[in-house]
């Protein structure tokens, strides 16, 4: 079983992986907190609200890297590029959920991959994982004449918009159809907007209270509508589907992988 370290761990996400770590009563050796935090020494369960796992929480650095094979980063773009120089000098794997990228840095990702396996999936549930196939399936029947919209709704403090989700859920309909999702892609409207151009995809964000993540894809033509919905109840399904992945990563050689790969749905047509 791997060993396996928590980047961000008093983040939403950190506390549920810290949580399913124990459910599940896996090899959590480290987890760590941002320099000069407050919570060095607190342990990793109690600050999860789950009773003591005997890890206590230490500063992310060299040598708190040391302390597991793989690490899972649900952190924010900026922190997790540090985390990742981190993992590749000391040859780690990592399981990275962080959305919102800049296209240069998901390319460090990349560059990065090149050296340490990463699995990098913006949602790391089953259901989303089939639903990225299902939305093809629709697009392929009903993608040439239905609107097509992605509507995602999430909690407020969430900071990236469109979520990673709904970005994914955008490109695989795009792909299915053979369109870039950067040339068809409308985020959002506002004023006298003309008429829907049929080829475009749009994308709208609602964020409110404690939603966890809500996202539907809408084929919308005349007459008829279907609506593709997934909706995750528990923080606690990302937090499996990452552990899950960190299992999965062990021994793999450098590369990036993806949630599908782990989840065995790379090849569903
Ligand atoms: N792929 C998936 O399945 C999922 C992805 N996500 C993504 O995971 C990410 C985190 O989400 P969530 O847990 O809700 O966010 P939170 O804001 O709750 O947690 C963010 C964590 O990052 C840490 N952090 C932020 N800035 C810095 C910094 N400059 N240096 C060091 N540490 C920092 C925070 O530390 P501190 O506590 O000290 O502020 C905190 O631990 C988002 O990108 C979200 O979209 C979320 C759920 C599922
Ligand atoms: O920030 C969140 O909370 C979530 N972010 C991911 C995303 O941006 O798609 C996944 C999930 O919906 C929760």
């Amino acid at each position: 079983m791997a060993t396996i370290g928590i980047f961000g761990a008093n983040g939403r996400m950190g506390r549920a992986l810290i949580t399913v770590a124990k459910e599940q009563q896996l090899n959590l050796t480290a987890a760590t907190v941002r320099a000069g935090s407050e919570l060095i020494g607190v342990d990793a369960g109690e600050l999860a609200g789950v009773g003591k796992c005997d890890v206590a929480l230490k500063q992310t650095n060299q040598n708190s890297v040391s302390l597991a094979d793989v690490w899972v980063d649900f952190t924010m773009p900026e922190p997790m590029l540090a985390h990742l120089e981190l993992a590749v000098t000391a040859k780690k794997a990592m399981v990275i959920g962080v959305t919102g990228l800049t296209d240069a840095q998901y390319a460090k990702v990349q560059q990065a991959s090149q050296h340490i396996p990463i699995v990098w999936a913006p949602n790391m549930s089953v259901g989303v994982n089939l639903l990225l196939h299902l939305v093809q399936t629709a697009a392929k029947v009903m993608g040439q004449t239905a609107d097509i919209e992605i509507i995602e709704a999430h909690h407020r403090f969430k900071k990236d918009a469109p979520s990673g989700t709904a970005m994914a859920i955008g490109t695989s309909i795009a792909k299915a159809l053979d369109r870039n999702l950067a040339d068809v892609a409308v985020y959002g409207r506002e004023g006298f907007t003309g008429e829907r151009e049929q080829q475009t995809i749009g994308f709208a964000t609602v964020r409110g209270g404690d939603i966890i993540g809500d996202h539907t894809a809408l084929f919308a033509d005349l007459g008829e509508r279907l609506e593709i919905t997934h909706k995750a109840s528990s923080r606690n399904t990302f937090a499996q589907g990452a552990l899950r992945a960190a299992q999965w990563l062990q021994n793999k050689p450098a590369g990036l992988y993806t949630m599908q790969q782990v989840l065995g749905l790379a090849d569903l047509s």
